[in-house]
């Protein structure tokens, strides 16, 4: 049975759960399979309906509020698990019973003390007794790539003629290489007579990292047409495939695989989060699809690339798989074009080349000192760059405050207006408060303070307070910075300087920009 349409199976709520510390609520598991139902998943494996009564109440809840999707219960090769199983999916409007047991020399003599006709023999009775309960009959061999490929061949060939529809080689414990996986899995398909009477799966657990490698060997080298995978690749151990690479490298790769899935991609960033949200798991920044920098740009040769064409270095769209956009960082590695597309993005418009170059002359000094640069630096820094252009009307002078534990601060400034010297005090919450306070008192601009941020310049006590103060005032929006190793004097210095630019008709920030 081999078509051009690839299943993807998820089992996050069955294997995703046997990562420790993932055990996930009724609730919870119902809201990841109504986002996986979103995702537009072929088969939900929704737990193990005979591990407990609340893991069968939770394949129940599924099974009865999703409808697209087609709804499975894991079940060991025994009558008792498998009624269980077709109990639990009874009102699905798809169920899929997925029974399993052992196949690997290993497996058999020291896990399941069988021999492998008894396992041959079990399997056959399991799947005969699950398709007189239902019609989709999953069977897998556990271990089965490190079995015995003539032995398995038998397994598959009875438990295929017994009704079983699609058929699953695990490679349990991550042991495969791909190339040697696809060749087993289509070695093993040459090996079973009537294997085009199945779907053939893959599973492939991720021990040596290369889960995504070997399912996708699988699929292309060994023809299977059934994937099994979870969001973020979480599962026993180190994991399984991840459902959002597998997926992605299927439709970006469609030249070499030749194959369709089904799955909705524009919901894969909302089912992360909610996965990771859910679970506890966070996902590594640097993950591929659904990392917070796996469209992210950071160097400034890549962020001109980008800009000029985004397939440059971007193989698929964020957008695609649900992100709102890609991402160019700031930082100390961008370079000029990168600067100048922000400042265009925030409505910033420099008279000349030599003034973009001076403000990114200063941007590249502040990058060396900060790790990464937000839109309110750029304003800050563009605005400094501007100063000259800015009529100085306030000036400081000098700062003294008084605060004690249990009296309210007091503050009284001397700054300039116009060359002129004045003195001003008020009370305040605390002594930055206080100090704007009696500016506000000479000035009373009746701007109001959007933002207000203290920045250590180096990572020490001793080194300078760098504050940020930005300003409304009559549809206006302006920055001011002040530097000083004390921050209560660099907040007087950043609000005196935010004043001068609200007096001055020089500045470019428009009030929507920011
Ligand atoms: C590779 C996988 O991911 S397989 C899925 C793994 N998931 C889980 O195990 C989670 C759910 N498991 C459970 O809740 C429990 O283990 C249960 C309810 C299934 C079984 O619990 P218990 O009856 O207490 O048995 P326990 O877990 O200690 O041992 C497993 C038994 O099942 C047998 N067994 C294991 N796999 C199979 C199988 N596929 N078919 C039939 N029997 C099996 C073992 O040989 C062992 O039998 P024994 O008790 O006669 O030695
Ligand atoms: C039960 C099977 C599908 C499994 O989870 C495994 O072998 O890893």
């Amino acid at each position: 049975m081999s078509s051009d349409k690839l299943i993807i199976f998820d089992t996050t709520l069955r294997d995703g759960e046997q990562s420790p510390g993932a055990s996930m609520t009724r609730d919870e598991k119902l809201r990841i399979a109504r986002q996986l139902e979103r995702l537009k998943v072929d088969v939900i494996e929704a737990g193990f309906a005979a591990s407990s009564n609340g893991d069968f109440e939770c394949v129940q809840a599924i099974a009865r509020a999703i409808k697209d999707s087609t709804i499975c219960s894991l079940s060991r090769a025994n009558d008792r698990d498998i009624a269980r199983a077709a109990e639990a999916l009874k009102g699905a409007q798809r169920g899929r019973i997925h029974t399993f047991i052992a196949t690997s020399p290993l497996h058999m003599e020291k896990k399941l003390r069988m021999t492998p006709e008894q396992v041959l023999e079990q399997s056959r009775l399991s799947v005969r007794f699950a398709r007189n309960l239902m019609d989709d009959i999953e069977f897998s061999a556990e271990d089965g790539y490190r079995s015995d490929i003539d032995f398995l061949a038998r397994v598959c060939e009875v438990v295929i003629d017994e009704g079983a529809t699609t058929i699953n080689i695990p490679d349990t414990v991550g042991y495969a290489i791909p190339e040697l996986y696809g060749e087993f899995i289509r070695t093993l398909r040459e090996k079973v007579p009537n294997s085009d009477k199945a779907i053939w799966s893959v599973h492939c657990h991720n021990d040596l990292g290369m889960a995504v490698a070997n399912s996708l060997a699988g699929v292309k080298i060994g023809g299977a047409r059934q994937i099994e995978c979870t969001i973020n690749g979480l599962g026993e151990r180190a994991g399984n495939c991840s459902l959002e690479e597998a997926v992605m490298a299927i439709k970006t790769r469609r030249d070499y695989f030749g194959l369709q899935v089904a799955i909705d991609t524009q919901h894969i960033v909302a089912a992360s989060r909610m996965v990771s949200q859910i679970t506890g798991f966070t996902v590594q920044p640097n993950k591929a699809v659904v990392g917070a920098n796996a469209f992210a740009h950071a160097s400034g040769i890549h962020q001109d690339g980008v800009l000029k064409a985004r397939d440059t270095y971007e193989i698929m769209r964020a957008e695609d798989v649900g992100w709102s956009a890609n991402k160019i960082v700031l930082g100390k590695l961008s370079g000029r074009n990168a600067f100048k597309q922000r400042l265009q993005e925030l409505g910033v418009e420099l008279d000349s080349e030599m003034e973009v170059n001076a403000a990114f002359a200063r941007f590249k000094e502040l990058a060396d000192r900060k790790s990464e640069i937000f839109d309110e630096d750029i304003l800050a820094l563009v605005n400094d760059e501007s100063i000259s252009s800015v009529k100085e009307q306030y000036g400081f002078v000098s700062l003294a405050q008084h605060s004690e534990t249990g009296e309210r601060p007091h503050a009284t400034i001397v700054f300039t207006v116009d060359g002129k010297e004045v003195r001003s005090q008020a009370e305040g919450n605390g002594p930055v408060d206080a100090s704007l306070r009696a500016i506000e008192a000479h000035v009373n601009s009746g701007a109001e303070m959007v933002l207000y941020s203290v920045n250590a310049i180096s990572g020490s006590t001793e080194s300078q307070g760098e504050v940020a103060v930005r300003l409304q005032s009559a549809g206006r929006v302006v920055n001011g910075v002040g530097a000083d190793p004390d921050i209560i004097v660099a907040s007087a210095k950043a609000y005196l300087s935010a004043l001068n630019r609200l007096q001055s008709h020089t500045d470019r920030v428009p009030a929507q920009g920011v």
